[in-house]
């Protein structure tokens, strides 16, 4: 990889100060995304600290702005002499408050998008507001780094909790590097975002003493410690069974709606989709489509989501063989179960026999998430 770097991005990247947000993440893309971008304006190199500084005190009113605005947003990643366009003139504007899925074929663009989001990668080209902010290639690594502490919270499929650090410290973390609360208020504040999301009796866990539904569990206490406005979340559920599944995706929808924090979800898991306001499909580095859920479905979704966990905490849900979507880059492909060999169900499904949906598979759910009975049903409204 060394052969790539031109001498300038070389000590641009060494002079990089340590990012509390590095905790948060676990992909080594991000730091060979940032040796490998292919700019297409090599003039933006320059960096300019009033206007950088005019659009930080820009005065951001989520009422009547959009707290993310992608205007145009090209990126192309440079493997070897190559450019790899990963996204092609991206526009889509959020509201706050807003909970958003991204789905799509996969190398369609999904995560380029979310990082870019996310200020882990700059676009090669076109506009990035974030809560007012414009983000464009030559802004300064420093800018990035508080914007990432102030307004953003990251969720990984892998949680990327710190091994050495129990629960309650993970969870601190964050706020001690922010450096606004004293200490008792930090510990406070934690053991409350904990108990919030069911852990109040797992505090001096280690991470290899929980579950993964519990780590990630940890990880969203920790992405929310210092009030993010917004949380990107990249495959949140994808390592879950789906009990672990169920909790989690209450948490977040409370979030959402309680606490108006904006949700920005990338998933391969279409039973998740009604979760949110609008399903954003991805492919081939552009947005294919954009969908708006019926609120009305929505809310049956969530209230049957709410009805499912206070079942899972009463104890009441068992292990049984269930029949779920499966995952293929062509979720719009339908399929017919049990239709001539198509897709094999076994006895106790009999009742789906001749309902159209994407590629299915029957799975045990300790194994993989599930979609229950209920989501294949013939008034499915996906
Ligand atoms: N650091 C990188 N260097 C080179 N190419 C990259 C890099 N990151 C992503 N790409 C390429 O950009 C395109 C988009 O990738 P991206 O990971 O955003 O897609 P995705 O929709 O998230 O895919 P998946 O669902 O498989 O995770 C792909 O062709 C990918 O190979």
């Amino acid at each position: 990889m060394a052969s790539h770097f031109t001498p300038t991005e070389e000590r641009k990247e060494h002079t990089t100060p340590p990012d509390a947000f590095a905790l948060q993440i676990g992909s080594d893309r991000f730091a060979q995304s940032r040796f490998q971008e292919a700019p297409s304006d090599p003039g933006l190199y320059g960096y300019d600290p009033e206007e950088a500084q005019k659009e930080e005190e820009s005065k951001y009113n989520p009422q009547t702005e959009e707290v993310i605005k992608l205007v145009n947003v090209h990126k192309t990643y440079l493997l070897g002499l190559e450019g790899v366009p990963a996204l092609r003139g991206v526009n889509l504007s959020i509201k706050a408050g807003e909970f958003i899925t991204i789905l799509g074929t996969s190398g369609g663009g999904k995560t380029t998008m979310l990082n870019i989001i996310g200020t882990i990668d700059k676009p090669s080209k076109g506009d990035v507001y974030i809560c007012g902010l414009r983000i464009k290639y030559s802004t300064k690594d420093q800018l990035l780094a508080s914007i990432r502490l102030n307004k953003l919270g990251f969720v990984f499929q892998t949680f990327n909790l710190i091994g050495s650090l129990t629960a309650l410290e993970n969870v601190e973390l964050p706020m001690q590097l922010r450096g606004k609360l004293s200490r008792d208020q930090v510990r406070k504040r934690a053991v409350a975002l904990l108990e919030e999301v069911g852990l109040g009796s797992r505090l001096d866990h280690f991470p290899n003493q929980l579950s993964g539904g519990e780590q990630q569990r940890v990880t969203i206490a920790r992405a929310i410690s210092n009030n993010p406005s917004i949380l990107l979340l990249d495959e949140p559920t994808g390592d879950l069974d789906t009990r672990s599944t169920d909790i989690v995706m209450k948490i977040l929808v409370d979030l959402c709606q309680q606490k108006k924090i904006t949700m920005i979800m990338v998933t391969h898991d279409v039973s998740l989709k009604s979760f949110a306001n609008r399903v954003v499909r991805m492919a081939d580095g552009k947005i294919a489509k954009i969908e708006e859920i019926d609120p009305s479905i929505r809310d049956d979704m969530i209230k049957h989501l709410s009805d499912r966990v206070d079942l899972i905490h009463k104890g009441e849900v068992k292990d049984t063989l269930a029949i779920r979507e499966g995952i293929s880059g062509q979720d719009d492909v339908k399929q017919t179960i049990g239709g001539h060999g198509k897709v094999t169900i076994p006895v106790n499904f009999t009742d789906l026999q001749g309902i159209e949906t994407s590629k299915t598979s029957v799975r045990k759910p300790s194994d993989y998430p599930v979609l229950r009975e209920r989501f294949v049903s013939p008034s499915r409204r996906y």
